[in-house]
């Protein structure tokens, strides 16, 4: 029997990275490779399990990432743009599948994401689940089928302690409306209006973030007309959604060529 494939987890203390553990440690399919963490973390060198106030795993938390990705086939990824960019490299050297929840990246971060892509599997998305990467694809019908008549609103809500807007997800509907409508979404975005903005201009895109408690992640696209509204919407209610999306991208990873890939290639979603 061959081995499971080794998964390294990043962040490994935060809101996902504790998530992906749970369900690592749950998987018959998968095994736990390797745990990292920031530099000055006080879960460094710790034993993973202990750190999370369990029994001992055998996993000590590192923060080396070249040590670690030699060990594995997989690196899933949610920390921070500037934490992202360097995994990529280092994953795309070890030639481990790199799956990308991280949000917040800039153009200049997804430059350096595709050069790695050159040499190693990267599955990336802003949302992890099958019901948004569904509602992708409804948005982008809807939007298509609907001329700038009808105006759109992304409205999303997470937790106090998301540090970027708007979500990742809320990009990928914003990207998937445009597309229906054959336009650049950057050329029709509209972020947080506040002020004196004038009236709103046709075959503009809004975008809303909320921010509050423990929010897991809820977005709506609302399609407005004169006197009749079409509102799309998504709620996740269990952060276990989006780790085990992440890790079925890392098992889908691990016979596919070098290259960028999307939740809609994992789900088999794409067109
Ligand atoms: N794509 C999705 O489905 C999805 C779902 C949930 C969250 N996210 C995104 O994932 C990211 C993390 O979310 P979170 O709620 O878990 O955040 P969090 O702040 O709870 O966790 C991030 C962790 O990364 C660690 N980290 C930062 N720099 C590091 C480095 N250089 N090396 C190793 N570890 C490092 C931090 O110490 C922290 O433990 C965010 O960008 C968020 O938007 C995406
Ligand atoms: O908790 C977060 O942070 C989330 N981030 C993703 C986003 O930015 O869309 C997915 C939902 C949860």
């Amino acid at each position: 029997m061959t081995e499971k494939p080794g998964v390294v987890v990043t962040g490994v203390s935060g809101r996902m990275g504790r998530m992906l553990v749970r369900e690592i440690l749950d998987s018959d399919r998968l095994r736990l490779a390797g745990a990292l963490e920031r530099e000055g973390h006080d879960w460094l060198g710790r034993d993973l399990g202990e750190a999370m106030g369990g029994a001992a795993l055998g996993v000590v938390v590192q923060d080396d990432p070249l040590d670690a990705f030699a060990r594995a086939q997989a690196v899933v990824d949610f920390t921070t743009p500037a934490a992202t960019v360097g995994f990529a490299d280092l994953a795309a050297q070890a030639r481990a599948v790199h799956v990308i929840g991280t949000t917040g990246l800039s153009d200049a971060d997804l430059h350096r994401i595709h050069v790695a892509a050159r040499h190693a599997v990267v599955v990336r998305a802003g949302n992890m689940s099958l019901g948004v990467n569904l509602l992708t694809q409804v948005t982008r019908r809807v939007a298509a089928a609907l001329d700038a008549d009808w105006d759109i609103e992304i409205v999303e809500a997470h937790h106090n302690r998301k540090v970027d807007a708007p979500s990742g997800t809320a990009l990928m509907l914003g990207e998937a409306a445009a597309a229906g409508r054959g336009v650049a979404l950057e050329k029709v975005s509209d972020r947080g209006r506040d002020g004196l903005t004038g009236a709103r201009e046709r075959g503009q895109i809004g975008f809303h973030a909320i921010r509050g408690g423990d929010i897991v992640g809820e977005h709506e696209v609302i399609f407005a007309a004169a006197g009749e509204r079409i509102t799309l919407k998504h709620v996740a209610s269990d952060r276990a959604l989006f780790a085990r999306g992440a890790l079925r991208a890392a098992l889908w990873g691990q016979d596919k060529a070098p290259g960028e890939y999307d939740m809609l290639d994992v789900l088999g979603l794409g067109d």
